[in-house]
């Protein structure tokens, strides 16, 4: 097969999405390879790193788009990318479509083959291509929530830990998923006043039995999310119900009951955010502030240490880019049922129920289309 990787063009992404040692891979395997020039240059990969692994070096995006069979990317194509896109191609990349009503349509209407890393599926229901992200994420996290608890940046003036003396901070993490467990060591690490909320039990025992007393875990309950967000100097949202939108957990009116000058950093933005007040912003311009609350919400966090995210995404990705090289996706996706979990949209058709549920399309399941 035919497999193209262009460069990133979101906003500082400097991911990628085959690094040389993967290109090198699937060349090995009898696959022709195509990189844009530059692609790896955010990973410190040249184009003669691609040329030595086998991969032809294309110059600018369009023949990629136009004449590769899969094209392999990190973040969801931007607009400039989806008018490229066409029926007969696979695109294999996070989408997170169930807030992105402009995107979707646009998938929708190209007829482009979509499979979603964060939606293929591993044992026991667990998410495998967005989980090494989401250990990025949850440890950035607590880093851009202590740069925005400083003074400069609108933050109350806590550091973390605290100093002898005086008490640290307290920070309530959402969620204890990969996202909320990597925050809590992070800031459980730097010596804070750790709360976690999940609603399920076995998420509860497990990071209790992890953390002992190190961080305190709570039921994530409308009263008991209120006391804790509203004691918190640093709250991280870290919610998922897969593919779907995040449940909004924290609204503009708790927002008057916290603290001035306290941060919520909303890791879960890329599905929406779980916070009312949340709205997308870039590495840029991080954060902006609604009734004295200063907001993080990137949703490309992992793109701002991209060299060690690029290698840990590839890991997970690659093997699946393989076989669906190797035995064309249809027969990839039959043949494992946690792959073809990431089958969001093909010709026209939305495959994921969360995501046709949310923005208005009939469902199709995966099993109908790959028949
Ligand atoms: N912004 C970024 O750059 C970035 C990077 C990586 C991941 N993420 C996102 O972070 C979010 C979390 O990902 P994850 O891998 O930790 O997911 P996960 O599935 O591992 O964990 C999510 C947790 O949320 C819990 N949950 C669901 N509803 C809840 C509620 N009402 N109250 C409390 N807890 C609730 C679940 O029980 C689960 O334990 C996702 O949206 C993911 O895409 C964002
Ligand atoms: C998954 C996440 N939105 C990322 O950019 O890595
Ligand atoms: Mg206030």
């Amino acid at each position: 097969m035919r497999v193209g990787c262009p460069k990133e063009i979101k906003n500082h992404e400097y991911r990628v999405g085959l690094t040389p040692e993967s290109a090198r891979e699937l060349v090995a395997n009898g696959h022709e390879v195509w990189i844009e020039s530059g692609a790896g240059l955010g990973i410190g990969a040249y184009d003669s790193d691609y040329s030595a692994a086998g991969a032809k070096v294309i110059e600018g995006p369009d023949s990629i788009f136009a004449e590769c069979e899969m094209v392999v990317k990190v973040k969801e194509p931007q607009a400039e990318e989806r008018a490229k896109l066409r029926e007969g191609q696979i695109l294999y990349t996070y989408l997170h479509l169930a807030p992105d009503p402009e995107q979707t349509a646009d998938l929708v209407q190209s007829g482009v083959t979509a499979i979603a890393y964060e939606t293929v599926t591993g044992a026991g229901g667990t998410l495998p291509l967005l989980k090494p992200m989401s250990q990025v994420a949850g440890r950035m996290s607590i880093q851009a929530g202590a740069t925005a608890l400083e003074k400069a940046h609108g933050g109350r003036g806590v550091l973390i830990g605290g100093v002898p003396g005086v008490m640290p901070a307290k920070v309530a993490v959402i969620g204890g998923g990969v996202v909320g467990f990597n925050a809590a060591q992070m800031a459980a690490g730097l010596g804070a006043d750790v709360t976690i909320l999940d609603r399920d039990p076995e998420v509860l025992e497990r990071v209790g039995i992890h953390f002992e007393s190190r961080a305190k875990t709570r039921f994530s309950n409308v009263a008991n999310l209120y006391d804790a967000v509203c004691q918190a100097d640093l709250v991280i949202g870290a919610v998922l119900i897969p593919g779907a939108a995040a449940p909004k957990l924290v609204s503009r009116e708790m927002l008057k009951d916290m603290q001035p000058g306290s941060v919520l950093v909303d890791v879960a933005i890329d599905q929406g955010g779980c916070f009312e007040t949340s709205k997308p912003t870039t590495h840029a311009e991080p954060t902006y502030i609604v009734d004295d609350v200063v907001h993080y919400c990137v949703a490309n966090m992992p793109g701002a240490v991209a060299r060690t995210s690029t290698y840990a995404l590839n890991n997970v990705t690659l093997p699946h880019a393989l076989r669906i090289a190797q035995m064309g996706w249809k027969e990839a996706l039959r043949s494992d049922s946690n792959l073809a979990a990431g089958l969001n949209v093909h010709e026209g058709k939305v495959a994921y129920q969360a995501v046709a549920e949310e923005l208005g399309y009939d469902y199709v399941p995966a099993d109908e289309l790959l028949n």
